[in-house]
């Protein structure tokens, strides 16, 4: 088990049962303790539910993450264009899990915002897209769009299980996967129960802006994939310039940092997968829940997100050699 780089073994009390027991965050001297969320989030023990995760998921052949070290760098965004991408392949069957509990957004993006869920004798039914593309996300579950979600780790935890034994999925050829920003529980959580599935997690795609503070946050991320031993896919960096619709001159709007997704890929020796302008459109197009990809097909963006789609789609087919 990986204990968290967050976990502060100097903050441990006194009869502290440690990070690995079966108490962990369980036992009164985990009150009020530092760690205890953490402690709660790690896995204990045998986990009778894992069987059954494996067995739910068994027929799903990819599982792709999407990460990013901070919010609002277009996260979302992308697992939307990418969910969009793979479904417009009628050949493919795509599922997205919205793992971004307390700000659920796919729901919007993808236009099923007002969806509820359904529940049938085979577990919960995703809320379908379109024929071949099906999405999970706590918004389903909620009285109304804006109801707050103030849930401690372990609540958490539980319904991302949920989400992976009790989703009636069936046979997927992707499941695309939203985390919130950061590494949080559901970061934890999610890596520990793919990893024991059959083909594991393909691998994580990870969205940083050219800013700096955002590519601090994603060198985070890069080291929890490593720490995790998680696959990394490739890093985008997206917001990466503006090109005017009418001229389609291109202006460096975080000039000096702009590439410095680029130059991390190079230092931490992973793939660039490439840059996705600044369209204003996108944002249009995601309130309106419809694909951005098929409204704007002579946008420089759509151009970027696709070449990026198609170079995922080589790596976790394997239909190219790296
Ligand atoms: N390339 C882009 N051009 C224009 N707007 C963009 C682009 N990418 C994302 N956006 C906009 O930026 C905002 C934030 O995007 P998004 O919600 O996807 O970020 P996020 O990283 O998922 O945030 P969080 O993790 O906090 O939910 C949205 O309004 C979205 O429409």
């Amino acid at each position: 088990m990986t204990v968290p780089d967050e976990y502060n073994k100097e903050k441990e009390p006194e009869n502290c049962p440690g990070p690995e027991s079966e108490n962990a965050g369980k036992s009164d001297a985990c009150n009020g303790c530092a760690n205890q969320s953490i402690c709660e989030s790690l896995p204990k023990g045998p986990d009778p539910d894992i069987p059954l995760i494996q067995d739910n998921l068994s027929q799903i052949q990819h599982k792709v993450l999407v990460l990013s070290g901070k919010g609002g760098v277009g996260k979302s965004t992308f697992t939307s264009m990418l969910s969009w991408a793979l479904a417009s392949d009628e050949a493919l069957e795509v599922g997205v899990m919205d793992l971004d509990i307390c700000g659920p957004s796919l729901p919007k993006m993808l236009g099923t915002e007002n969806e509820i869920i359904h529940q049938s004798n085979s577990g919960w039914s995703p809320v379908y897209v379109d024929d071949n593309l099906g999405l999970i996300s706590i918004q389903f579950m909620l009285p109304d769009s804006d109801a707050a979600i103030i849930w401690r780790g372990s609540k958490k935890n539980s319904l991302i299980k949920n989400f992976l034994k009790d989703v009636n999925w069936g046979p997927l050829d992707y499941l695309v996967i939203d985390t919130p920003p950061g590494t949080t529980d559901e970061h934890l959580t999610i890596n520990n129960y793919l990893s024991k599935t059959n083909g594991g997690i393909d691998g994580a795609v990870l969205i940083t802006t050219p800013q700096e503070v955002s590519l601090l946050d994603v060198r985070k991320e890069l080291n929890f994939c490593l720490k995790a031993g998680i696959k990394i896919l490739g890093l985008i960096e997206n917001m990466s310039g503006f090109v005017c619709p009418n001229c389609k001159g291109e202006s460096k709007i975080f000039k000096p940092t702009t590439g410095g997704g680029k130059a991390l890929a190079k230092e931490f020796g992973i793939k660039f997968l490439g840059s996705i302008p600044l369209d204003p459109r996108i944002g249009k197009a995601c309130d309106q829940g419809q694909s951005f990809l098929d409204m704007y097909e002579d946008s420089p963006a759509t151009d970027a997100i696709l070449d990026i789609v198609n170079q995922l789609r080589d790596d976790v087919e394997g239909t190219t050699e790296s």
